[in-house]
């Protein structure tokens, strides 16, 4: 799923390289998306804590939108992390997309001009 974030955010780029627009990311996806040119705050690696890291910037209404893409077919030692990332969002009411259909159509949408 980590390819498929970067090439999502690839295909992307004009809107997610703009100034009003700050990227973080966990560890392994913002190097990968670092190589690809785009300027990222990296945190901790997911199984290490990355995706807490994100939950808590969320709970500070510090992050305006999360992007997620969940691997379906796959289980993760941090499930629990997950888990608590999706719940977050959804306590603070921050639009989270879990899959590239929905990152599309969030992205669509704030970026439609004002
Ligand atoms: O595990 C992840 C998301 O849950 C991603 O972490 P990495 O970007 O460090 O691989």
């Amino acid at each position: 799923m980590k390819a498929k974030l970067v090439e999502f955010i690839k295909d992307h780029s004009a809107f997610l390289k703009s100034e009003s627009v700050s990227l973080i990311a966990t560890g392994t996806t913002g190097s990968r998306a670092e190589e690809a040119g785009f300027k990222v705050m990296k945190l901790l690696s997911g199984p290490l804590g990355g995706d807490a890291q994100i939950a808590a910037r969320v709970a500070e209404g510090k992050c305006n939108m999360v992007l997620f893409f969940k691997d379906p077919l796959a289980k993760h030692p941090h499930e629990p992390d997950i888990n608590m990332l999706i719940r977050v969002c959804d306590v603070h009411n921050v639009p989270l997309a879990t899959n590239e259909a929905t990152a599309q159509l969030l992205l669509k949408a704030i970026s439609l001009p004002s």
